[in-house]
C-alpha cells in the first residue's frame, strides 16, 4: 500500500541522504545505526510499558532504512552486499519491535496498570507473535522466490505497511487510546497471513507457466 508513496518520500529523504554523503558516511553505517536505534527503542522501552516513548525513538531511526538506499543510489554505490545487509537487518528490527510488544502484553501493561482487552495478556502476546512470524514469512517468501528466479512482492501488507500499523498502534496506546494496540496486532496477524498467500500464489502461477506438470497440480 505505502510502496506507491516511495517516490514522494524520496524527495523528503534526499536532503538527509545528501547530508550524510557529504560527510563521507557510508550507507552501511546508516543501515547498522538505524537498526541499532530501532532495536534499542523496542527492547528497552516496550517491555517496560513505555509505549509512546519507544515509538518516538523507533520513529527517529526507522527512516534510516529509506535513507541508506537513497544514499547508495545517489552515489552509484548500490551493491549486492548492501541489499543483503539491509534486508537481513530489517528482520532484526522487525523482530525487536514485535518481540518488544509481546513482552509489553505479558509484563509492561501490568506495570503501568493498563487494561489489556478482555484481561487476556497471553492471548494478545500470542497474536503478536503470530503477526511477527507471518510478517517474517512474508519477507522470506519473497526472498526465497527471488533466489529461485521468480518475481514476487507487494500484497496487502509489505514491510512499510506493517511498520506504519504497529507503530501507530503502539504510539496511540501509549497516549491512552484503549485497545488500539490489540486491534493493530490482530489486523497485522490477519493481513500478513493474507500477504503470505498472495505471494505464494504469485510464485505458484509463474511456476505453473514454466512447468505445467510440476507446480502443485
Ligand atoms: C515526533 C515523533 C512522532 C512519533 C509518532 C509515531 C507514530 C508512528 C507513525 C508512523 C511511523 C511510520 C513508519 C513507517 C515507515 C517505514 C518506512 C520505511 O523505512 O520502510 C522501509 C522501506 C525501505 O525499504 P528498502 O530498505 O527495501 O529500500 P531502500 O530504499 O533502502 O533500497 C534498498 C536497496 O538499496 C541498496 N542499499 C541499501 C543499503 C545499503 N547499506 N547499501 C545498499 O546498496 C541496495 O540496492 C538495496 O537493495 O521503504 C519503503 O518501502 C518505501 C515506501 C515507504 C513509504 C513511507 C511512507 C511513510 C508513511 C507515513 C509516515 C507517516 C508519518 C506520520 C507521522 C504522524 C506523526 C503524528
Ligand atoms: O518483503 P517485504 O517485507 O514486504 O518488504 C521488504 C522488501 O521489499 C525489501 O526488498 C527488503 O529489503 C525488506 O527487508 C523488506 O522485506
Ligand atoms: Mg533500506
Ligand atoms: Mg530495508
Amino acid at each position: 500500500m505505502l510502496e506507491r508513496f516511495r517516490n514522494a518520500w524520496t524527495k523528503v529523504i534526499a536532503p538527509i541522504a545528501a547530508f550524510f554523503v557529504r560527510h563521507n558516511i557510508s550507507p552501511d553505517v546508516i543501515t547498522i545505526v538505524g537498526t541499532l536505534g530501532v532495536v534499542a527503542g523496542a527492547v528497552i522501552c516496550y517491555p517496560q510499558g513505555w509505549l509512546w516513548q519507544g515509538t518516538v525513538i523507533i520513529f527517529l531511526f526507522v527512516f534510516a532504512d529509506m535513507v541508506d538506499g537513497q544514499m547508495a543510489r545517489s552515489t552509484g554505490r548500490s551493491s549486492k552486499w548492501g541489499a543483503f545487509l539491509d534486508s537481513s537487518l530489517d528482520r532484526l528490527g522487525d523482530g525487536a519491535v514485535f518481540g518488544g510488544i509481546t513482552l509489553y502484553f505479558v509484563h509492561g501493561a501490568a506495570v503501568h496498570g493498563r487494561d489489556v482487552a478482555f484481561d487476556l495478556p497471553t492471548i494478545w502476546a500470542s497474536i503478536t507473535l503470530c503477526a511477527l512470524v507471518m510478517g517474517q514469512l512474508t519477507s522470506y517468501v519473497k526472498a526465497r522466490a527471488e533466489s529461485l528466479g521468480f518475481r514476487c512482492g507487494g500484497g496487502l501488507a509489505a514491510r512499510a505497511d506493517r511498520l506504519l500499523i504497529i507503530l501507530m498502534g503502539a504510539w496511540l496506546a501509549g497516549l491512552g487510546v484503549p485497545y488500539v494496540l490489540e486491534f493493530a496486532v490482530t489486523a497485522l496477524a490477519v493481513m500478513s497471513t493474507v500477504t503470505v498467500f498472495q505471494r505464494i500464489f504469485q510464485v505458484r502461477n509463474q511456476a505453473r507457466e514454466q512447468d505445467p506438470h510440476g507446480a502443485g497440480a
